[in-house]
């Protein structure tokens, strides 16, 4: 385990494991559709490629890079630095995001899908911090429930560092206090 980590929640078995679950509920709800996985950079990496895998349906791949974190606290302001490069009008969109925290990020985000004319925009999370949500927002497809803790691991950052390991683990404290 990381030295700056203070314990591990889940473990790459367990997370590739809820994949594979996932995977298998979207096969089955979006069978006959044409589904565009947009996965939010940089966050989502790791889960968007495990996930996307155990997908057994045509989907289409795009990606936007958005943030607006500083250290463990949200700015308030999400910043797109990349838009999405297809033409989404009339499409099934599943937004594939590492974590929902307050719900600023995924809110804004699936607003300006609807609005590029989107036929429906639902998320897949891999994380949901459900008691830290300050905007109207739910996921359809949540890997695990978590504690209001920062968590670091399988894409997710403090100021860019531990998105390389593969599990999920909560950040000590003294690192950032
Ligand atoms: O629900 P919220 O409070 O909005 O927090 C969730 C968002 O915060 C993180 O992104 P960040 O801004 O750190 O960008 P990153 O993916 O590049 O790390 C995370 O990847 C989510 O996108
Ligand atoms: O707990 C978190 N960890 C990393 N990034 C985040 N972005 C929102 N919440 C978190
Ligand atoms: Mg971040």
């Amino acid at each position: 385990m990381h030295k700056d980590c203070k314990e591990i929640l889940f473990t790459h078995d367990q997370i590739v494991k809820r994949c594979e679950d996932i995977g298998t509920q979207i096969s089955e709800e979006y069978k006959g559709k044409n589904v565009i996985l947009v996965g939010l950079l940089k966050g989502s990496i790791p889960f968007f490629a495990e996930l996307a895998q155990h997908i057994s349906l045509d989907v289409e791949f795009d990606f936007m890079a958005v943030s607006s974190y500083e250290g463990t606290e949200s700015t308030g302001n999400v910043l797109v630095k990349k838009d999405i490069s297809n033409d989404i009008t009339g499409k099934d969109i599943i937004i594939v995001e590492d974590i929902l925290d307050t719900g600023k990020t995924l809110h804004t985000v699936r607003a300006m899908l609807l609005e590029k004319g989107a036929a429906s925009v639902e998320i897949a999370t891999l994380l949901n911090k459900q008691e830290r949500r300050l905007y109207p927002i739910q996921a359809k497809y949540v890997g695990f429930e978590i504690p209001n803790a920062f968590v670091i691991g399988y894409g997710m950052d403090y100021n860019e560092n531990y998105r390389n390991l593969p599990y999920v683990g909560v950040l000590k404290e003294e690192v950032y206090s």
